[in-house]
């Protein structure tokens, strides 16, 4: 399948930067034409398209950050690239910037890079736990301003040993937030939609609970689920209420799965006592309640920026644009298209 129904050589989009794996892109680009296009909005994106500029292309790889350019992947955009698209391969783990069901209607299939990012995203998970609980953003920021420890001693800040850490969302990325957390002390509880079987449960040492007994229950919760139309503000002021006062929060996941709002009120309060945050609902924007907050431990969504990581994730990513040309199918296809 190498070339295309009409036997001319299969064409691929690139949107956005190959960063770390030359040679693999460079092996697609023996296989296939690259197209790139010249736009640097959503509009010229657009008329770019509809100029005919991609015509023929069956497979667009993209990035994260190329978001920037096209905008969200929905029915708008589907409908301004060529009927020859039939495959959109994901650099990420999270795939909530291309709109599925839309995809799905037009009969194109999406794949993103699930396991790759499961490491490296926990370790930030448990870096912004320990931060959080210790309270270090004002001693790091204090230190920086020249000014040792501050002006007022930082309050002291908690271990991890003995807390209860509820995890909402047990895909890989949580179960190996899981282990790492049980190595510091931590007790395990979960809510996942679907149970873990008794085997990996005892494995990884996680107990089920639902999410009511989660929310109330959990000493730090760590959101690890994918941002859905289900899973919008599946944490805001009802659930904050539901907590135990003085909870921490950390979130890898998406900004969205949490009303940004509604968390800066609940830190203010101090029902929420403190959070370890990489992503935030409005990026790059992030709300000034959660700046100025000191017992926020923040960091701009690097959650996979690791050599390692990155590379893992655009080998995976190019292995399903290969797979896409040579044999019309994908490595890891979104659950969502699984059945299909
Ligand atoms: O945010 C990172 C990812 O979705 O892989």
């Amino acid at each position: 399948m190498a070339s295309s129904a009409n036997g001319s050589r299969s064409k691929v989009l690139l949107l956005g930067e190959i960063e770390l794996a030359h040679s693999s892109w460079s092996a697609i680009a023996s296989l296939a034409d690259v197209i790139t296009p010249a736009a640097t909005s959503r509009d010229a994106f657009i008329a770019e398209s509809l100029s005919g500029a991609f015509e023929g292309c069956s497979v667009a790889y993209r990035t994260f950050a190329s978001f920037s350019i096209t905008g969200k992947i929905d029915g708008e955009l589907l409908d301004a690239l060529p009927p020859s698209l039939r495959f959109i391969c994901h650099n990420g783990a999270g795939y909530d910037q291309v709109d599925v069901p839309a995809c799905t209607a037009r009969g194109i299939r999406v794949s993103n890079t699930p396991t790759a990012v499961d490491d490296a995203t926990a370790d930030m998970g448990i870096f912004l736990l320990l931060g959080a609980l210790r309270n270090l953003a004002p001693s790091i920021a204090s230190l920086r301003a020249g000014e040792w420890r501050g002006k007022t001693p930082p309050a002291l800040g908690h271990d991890p040993q003995g807390k209860v850490l509820g995890i909402l969302g047990m895909g890989g990325i949580g179960r190996n937030m899981a282990k790492k957390a049980k190595v510091f002390g931590m007790e395990i509880r979960y809510y996942n939609r679907t149970k873990l079987d008794a085997d990996v449960e005892q494995d990884i040492g996680a107990e089920w609970v639902d999410i009511e007994t989660l929310l109330k229950e959990s000493d730090v919760l760590s959101l690890n689920l994918p941002l859905n139309p289900n899973t919008r503000h599946i944490i805001s002021t009802k659930e904050f209420a539901k907590m135990k006062r003085g909870i921490t929060i950390v979130n890898t996941a998406r900004g969205a799965v949490m009303d940004e709002a509604a968390l800066v009120e609940a830190l203010k309060s101090g029902q929420v006592g403190s959070a370890g945050l990489d992503v935030y609902e409005f990026e790059p924007d992030v709300h000034p309640g959660l700046i100025e907050n000191p017992r926020c431990f923040l960091v701009p969504h690097m959650g996979t920026h690791t050599v390692e990581t990155e590379t893992k994730m655009e080998e995976w990513a190019i292995s399903n644009v290969r797979m896409a040309i040579e044999s019309g199918v994908l490595r890891s296809v979104v659950p969502e298209q699984r059945s299909l």
